[in-house]
């Protein structure tokens, strides 16, 4: 199944009110600036007519939908988002998955049936709300745009000591590979000798 995500797996509103795209939920959270926030509304207020103007071709507005984009993508860099802070974005924000995604991606999963996701919104975004609503399945695979994270010493370090046994730091050496290779040779060669 190849699926759009912004309004298509999420809902359109709630209670009278639009609910927010993948883009929305960074732009209205409250660690982007209140400047910063008017100028990527101001950006909505302009493109989005462009978007879903049905009397514009394609053509036409795939220049200027890259122009959005960059400029929002611009704006957004400058407001330093750490990783970490998307989980709690997501969760403060109003986005919902549409009625009935527990069925639509368990069905899929357990019918070994892949999703693929492409979507012009913000993959860290999207992912976080399909993970928080606990669907987040193996069978998915997003094709979106993802932000690249200047990550700290000490987020890297928890992210590293999660996926291997050693992590160095400021170590220029190979002290601790060989230290390892010595012992895995005398353990071989006590072995060794111990056979009949
Ligand atoms: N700065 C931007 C750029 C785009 N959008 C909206 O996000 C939607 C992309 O999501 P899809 O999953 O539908 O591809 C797109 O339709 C734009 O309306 C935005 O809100 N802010």
């Amino acid at each position: 199944v190849i699926s759009d995500f912004d309004m298509t797996l999420t809902r359109f509103g709630f209670n009278g009110k639009r609910c927010p795209t993948s883009y929305n939920i960074l732009d209205n959270s409250k660690i982007v600036s209140e400047d910063c926030q008017k100028k990527l509304k101001d950006l909505l207020h302009y493109y989005y007519p462009i978007e879903i103007d049905p009397n514009r071709t394609v053509k036409e507005k795939y220049p200027l939908m890259v122009e959005w984009w960059t400029k929002a993508h611009d704006l957004l860099c400058q407001q330093k988002i750490q990783k970490y802070q998307i989980a709690q974005i997501v969760r403060d924000s109003d986005a919902m998955l549409r009625d009935g995604f527990e069925t639509f991606f368990n069905t899929l999963y357990q019918s070994n049936v892949p999703l693929l996701i492409f979507s012009a919104g913000i993959g860290d975004i999207l992912e976080e709300m399909i993970r928080q609503m606990n669907v987040f399945h193996p069978n998915i695979h997003v094709v979106s745009n993802y932000m690249d994270f200047n990550e700290s010493v000490e987020e890297r370090r928890e992210r590293y000591m999660d996926a291997f046994d050693i992590v160095l730091e400021k170590d220029e050496t190979l002290d601790v590979v060989n230290g390892i290779l010595t012992h895995i040779l005398c353990e071989e060669d006590q072995a060794g000798r111990q056979e009949p």
